[in-house]
């Protein structure tokens, strides 16, 4: 088996009194999509949010490649190739899709020595138009303000930001939650063919024939641990659920931990 990408080991994380993760472990391989499922307030956007930068946390290793690293901000986790769908998608409002597409990766007039003047808004929106088209994306205008997108827009605005630029990991948090049918097909080709580019998709769905149509495996979290991985091809919606509840403990059927 190739070796993992991206590991959690024995994570803690902690708000007060709530143990929001409480010794999880999580492992990404390269080329798959692992689903990361479980029960609301399971600790799944709290795993996700440790292992792209966004919090620290309070014990625990994060490996990348096999090597320990330290993920201080979102910053830090791109530059290890890591890319975020945040469940808020993350978007400023006020700026248009081209702009939200290269936020933080903006392009300027010169090019890089171009870096203090003009931003060059032409070839953000030409590459935002292509990256659109790509992933099949219907957004009559780019040039809109977000704000004045329909929620399924800004979901895939958010969604293609994260295609565009990863290269070796991308989380989505729940990518697909504000979308029609249509969309929601897309955007689940859109993760396979990413997929297939060699990168790890891991994505966090409360939707499981979703998760068992388009994941390779499934991790299973429960109260802040990792309780089950499975191999989705062998995993019926049932067992999915039983092992988020609880209820295949007892039946003794619990993929290994
Ligand atoms: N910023 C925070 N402050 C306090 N408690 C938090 C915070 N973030 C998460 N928690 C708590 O940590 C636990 C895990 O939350 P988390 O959002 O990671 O779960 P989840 O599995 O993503 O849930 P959901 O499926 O509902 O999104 C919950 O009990 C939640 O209330």
């Amino acid at each position: 088996m190739t070796d993992p990408l991206l590991e959690a080991r024995k994570v803690t994380k902690r708000y007060g009194h709530v143990h929001a993760l409480q010794g999880a472990d999580f492992t990404a391989y390269p080329g798959e999509v692992v689903a990361l499922i479980g029960d609301n307030g399971a600790g799944k956007s709290t795993l996700v949010k440790t292992l792209s930068g966004t919090i620290r946390p309070d014990e625990g290793e994060v490996l990348v490649d096999g090597k320990p690293v330290q993920l201080g901000s979102p910053l830090d986790a791109r530059k290890y190739g890591i890319e975020t769908v945040y469940q808020d998608l993350a978007l400023a409002q006020d700026l248009d899709a081209a702009a939200n597409l290269h936020l933080g990766r903006e392009l300027y007039r010169g090019g890089l020595l171009g870096r203090l003047g003009v931003l060059d808004r032409a070839a953000m929106r030409r590459s935002a138009v292509a990256a659109f088209r790509e992933l099949g994306v219907d957004l009559r205008d780019v040039g809109v303000p977000v704000a004045a997108l329909s929620g399924g827009q800004k979901q895939s605005v958010a969604v293609a930001r994260a295609v565009v630029f990863a290269n070796r990991i991308i989380f989505m948090d729940e990518p697909t939650a504000a979308l029609g049918v249509v969309q929601r097909g897309r955007v689940l080709d859109t993760i396979k063919r990413v997929r297939d580019r060699g990168i790890a998709v891991v994505l966090i769905s409360h939707n499981m024939p979703e998760v068992l149509s388009v994941a390779d495996r499934v991790e299973v979290l429960r109260l802040g641990s990792r309780v089950a991985r499975l191999t989705a091809a062998d995993t019926t919606v049932e067992e999915l659920v039983g092992a988020m509840t609880g209820a295949l403990d007892a039946a003794g059927k619990e993929g290994a931990a």
